[in-house]
């Protein structure tokens, strides 16, 4: 399998969560390409599941992929640039497809004792592919529900034949968040007529950033990014509607309310000073990702003595990933994957060393093998 044709093939092609309808054929017309007398295949939604039959099954191990790009306009200049105008693959996930096709390869040549299920998971951007897929296999396909679970991330900070996890706690829980503020607008000459919603954004989003500062004890973490604010239509009109739309996140259950709270205190606020009307949307949410203890041990181990690998023991990340939905019902794992780009996650000009590909699939099936 050309894995690195493959990964530009789907970097052509990135579509947002639930909406990965090209991708969904691409993949399963190669799927079809490749010998079926070990697979069972199955789509759910825009995703596919693909079980590859064990010779001697005790268990079912899981690998998954997400499959959803991002909102971003690529401005890589690579030849193989997204054809979707606004949208790139801008966190790997092309990479992460590639790697579990890789995977697939090795399986089908070299089929391990155990069953192994590929989840091609959709939306993990958002809303959230995880959860009903794996709503979906506890209730209408229990034969691929697994036993454990593992996934990479790719890490752009790190050099090519770099793994790094830790056991336990090793990404955040999410929230959205969207905040729509009302008011009356009108002419830019008359402003005392008027509620400007453009200044009660602008109030509101500085306030915000006085919750992880001022309200979450230092020695803690939390994170509360607005990544859009919008308001108004033309220059000389006072804006009449504002939006904010962001993420927060936290490493526990008791930061996630507390942020929530401010934030509705501080919405309250806002409305009295501004004579608005403020709502508040969380969207959609993610349990943190907590590796199973002994798998991340048992990984950092076998990767570390792995010929090409080096396996480093990271901190935790207030990255999100839906992946967390798994790891707290099933044994999972999940870790990073240096692919050495001078642009980081979510960035336009992300440009992974696609010499991931040469190793990943290969690290991943001997892994396997060895549980
Ligand atoms: C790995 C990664 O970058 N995941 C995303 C998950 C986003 C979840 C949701 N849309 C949110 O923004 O809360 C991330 O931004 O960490």
């Amino acid at each position: 399998m050309d894995l690195i044709k493959i990964r530009r093939e789907l970097h052509e092609i990135p579509e947002i969560g639930f909406q990965e309808f090209k991708t969904q054929r691409y993949l399963l017309d190669l799927i079809a390409s490749l010998p079926q007398e070990r697979l069972e295949v199955t789509e759910w939604r825009t995703g596919i599941a693909v079980k590859v039959a064990g010779k001697d099954p005790a268990k079912t191990i899981a690998w998954r992929t997400d499959i959803d790009g991002l909102p971003i306009s690529e401005e890589t200049g690579l030849p193989f640039s997204s054809k979707h105008s606004g949208f790139m693959h801008a966190c790997g996930h092309d990479i992460h497809m590639a790697t579990a096709l890789g995977l697939l390869g090795k399986l089908i040549e070299e089929p391990l004792e155990d069953h192994v299920v590929i989840l091609f998971q959709p939306a993990e951007e958002g809303p959230g592919g995880a959860l009903p897929l794996l709503d979906w296999l506890k209730n209408d396909k229990p034969d691929f529900m697994p036993d454990l679970i593992c996934a990479l991330h790719i890490a752009p900070e790190h050099p090519i034949g770099t793994v790094a996890t830790k056991p336990g706690l090793l990404f955040a829980n999410t929230s959205e968040l969207f905040i729509d503020l009302h008011g009356k607008g009108g002419h830019a000459a008359f402003p005392h007529l008027t509620e400007d919603m453009a200044v009660a954004a602008a109030s509101l989003l500085m306030q915000l950033q006085t919750i992880v500062s001022r309200n979450i004890n230092p020695m803690d973490s939390a994170v509360l990014t607005v990544g859009k604010l919008s308001a108004g239509t033309v220059q000389n009109i006072i804006a009449e509607h504002a939006r904010l739309e962001g993420t927060i996140r936290t490493l526990n259950n008791e930061s996630m309310a507390k942020v929530k709270q401010r934030i509705e205190r501080i919405c309250r606020a806002v409305e009295e000073a501004y004579n608005c009307r403020v709502s508040i949307d969380y969207g959609s949410s993610y349990l943190e990702v907590n590796n199973n203890p002994e798998l991340a041990e048992e990984f950092l181990q076998f990767a570390g003595s792995f010929n090409g690998v080096t396996a480093v023991r990271s901190e935790a990340a207030m990255t999100g990933e839906d992946f967390g939905y798994f790891t707290a019902e099933i044994p999972g794992l999940m870790f990073w994957a240096g692919v050495e780009s001078n642009f980081g996650l979510h960035h336009s000009k992300l440009n992974p060393d696609e010499a991931i590909l040469g190793i990943m699939p290969n690290l991943v099936h001997q892994f396997f093998k060895s549980l």
